[in-house]
C-alpha cells in the first residue's frame, strides 16, 4: 500500500468527535479502524514494510499505542517495550511527568526491558503537542536506547508537536 492510500485508509476509519474529553477538544477515535479487520490489518501491514529490518524493538504509549505497537513487534518479530502511566508498572522504573493536550501526566517506564544501544521505534495513534512522545523519548534514552525513529497515525499540525521532537525521524501518516 502506498503513503497516500494508507492515508486514504485512515482519514476513512478515523472519527471525529467535538468536543471530548472536554469542551474545546476534537478527538481523533481510531476505534472504527481497529473494528474493522481488514483495514487494521492492512495498516499493521504497512508499518512492518517500513520498519522491517531497520529496529530492534517498538515501544508502545499507554494506552492507544500499545494497540499498534504489539502487532507491529510481532510483525517485524522484534520485542515490545511497554512505557505506562504512573503506576501500573512494578519497579523499579524510571518516570517522566509531562502536559497533554488536556491536562498533566507521568510516564514509566522498566528500563531492564530495553536493550543497551537497542533501536527502538517509538508509535503511537495521536501527536498533539508532542508532550507523550518527548517524554517517551526521554525514558528510552536514559534506560540506555537510541529512538530510531517515531511512528503516529495522526499528527495535529496545529499543536506543533514535532517542535519538541526535533532530531528524530517522526513520521505521521495522516495530517490534520
Ligand atoms: O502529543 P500529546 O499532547 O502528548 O498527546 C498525545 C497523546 O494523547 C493520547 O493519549 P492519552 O494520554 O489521552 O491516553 P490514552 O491512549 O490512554 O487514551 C494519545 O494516544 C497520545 O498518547
Ligand atoms: N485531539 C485528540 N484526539 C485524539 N487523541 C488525542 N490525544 C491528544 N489530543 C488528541
Amino acid at each position: 500500500m502506498t503513503p497516500d492510500e494508507l492515508a486514504e485508509l485512515l482519514r476513512s476509519h478515523v472519527r471525529e468527535v467535538p468536543d471530548f474529553p472536554e469542551p474545546g477538544v476534537l478527538f481523533r477515535d481510531i476505534t472504527p479502524l481497529l473494528a474493522d479487520g481488514p483495514a487494521f490489518a492492512a495498516l499493521v501491514d504497512g508499518l512492518a514494510e517500513r520498519y522491517r529490518g531497520t529496529i530492534d524493538a517498538v515501544a508502545g504509549l499507554e494506552s492507544r499505542g500499545f494497540i499498534l505497537a504489539a502487532p507491529l513487534a510481532h510483525a517485524l518479530g522484534v520485542g515490545m517495550i511497554t512505557v505506562r502511566k504512573a503506576g501500573r508498572l512494578p519497579g523499579p522504573v524510571l518516570g517522566v511527568d509531562y502536559s497533554l493536550e488536556y491536562g498533566t501526566a507521568r510516564l514509566e517506564l522498566r528500563s531492564e526491558t530495553v536493550a543497551e544501544g537497542s533501536r527502538v521505534l517509538i508509535i503511537d495513534d495521536v501527536l498533539a503537542t508532542g508532550g507523550t512522545a518527548a517524554a517517551a523519548i526521554d525514558l528510552i534514552e536514559r534506560s540506555g536506547g537510541t529512538v530510531a525513529g517515531l511512528a503516529m497515525l495522526i499528527e495535529l499540525v496545529a499543536l506543533e508537536g514535532r517542535s519538541k521532537i526535533t532530531g528524530y525521524p517522526l513520521e505521521s501518516i495522516l495530517r490534520y
